[in-house]
């Protein structure tokens, strides 16, 4: 008998430390494979310039916010450098069931919270090729207070230490290239997936 999480869609979720590069290589992802869906989350941090509600996130209040969590809305949600960021579950478990592959960008603790619901996801870590770059790239976004900036690079260095609760890890050198190893990994676990579908009949 095979298992109803076979026929389901891949959830894959891109993680790493802010700055690395995650929403530039999501972007760069839905241009390649306009096949996978990518899953919006809910946060309490200001909207920056140019992000739309429901586009980028579905920004809340931090009463809302609860209200969420209390709910049992969220499939994780994790407070990071003083705001609230989830993943709303319906939209997340709907795409799943209807056979569809599913991106998720977290953090890290969201993502260990992500691994212990769905232990079948497939896990991604990226990587900047040194801190130094990772600091570059986290100024030259310019959305960073000096002292956000020393926060973010110091949740960083605490982020490394959780890559053994990975499947993978992509070094984020050149944009292109990270999309070229990420795609080959979903393309690899679509095998897998076959493999198992057809070995249990
Ligand atoms: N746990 C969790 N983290 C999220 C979610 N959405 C975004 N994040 C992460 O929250 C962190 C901060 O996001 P953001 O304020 O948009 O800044 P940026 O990603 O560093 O540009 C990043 O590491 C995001 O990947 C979510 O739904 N859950
Ligand atoms: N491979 C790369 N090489 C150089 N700069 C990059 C690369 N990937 C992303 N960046 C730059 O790094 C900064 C942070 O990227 P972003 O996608 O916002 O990171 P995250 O979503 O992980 O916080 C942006 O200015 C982006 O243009």
């Amino acid at each position: 008998m095979r298992a109803d999480y076979q026929k389901d869609g891949l959830l894959i979720v891109i993680s790493g430390p802010s700055g690395v590069g995650k929403g530039t290589i999501c972007s760069a992802l839905r241009q390649r494979l306009p096949e996978l869906t990518y899953s919006v989350s809910a946060t309490t941090r200001a909207p920056r310039e140019g992000e739309k509600e429901g586009v980028n996130y579905f920004f809340k209040t931090v009463p809302e916010f609860k209200k969420m969590i209390e709910h049992d809305e969220l499939i994780e949600w994790a407070q990071y450098v003083g705001n609230y960021y989830g993943t709303p579950r319906r939209f997340v478990e709907e795409t799943l069931k209807s056979g569809k592959d599913i991106v998720l960008e977290v953090e890290v603790q969201g993502a260990l919270q992500v691994k212990q619901r769905f232990p079948k996801g497939i896990f991604i870590f990226l990587l900047p090729p040194t801190m130094e770059d990772l600091k570059k790239r986290i100024l030259h976004r310019g959305t960073e207070t000096e002292e956000s900036l020393a926060d973010r690079l110091g949740v960083a260095i605490d982020e490394f230490k959780q890559i053994h609760h990975y499947d993978y890890v992509v070094i984020n050198d050149e944009v292109e290239r990270a999309c070229d190893r990420i795609e080959a990994i979903i393309m690899a676990e679509h095998c897998r997936k076959d493999r198992l579908i057809l070995s249990q009949g």
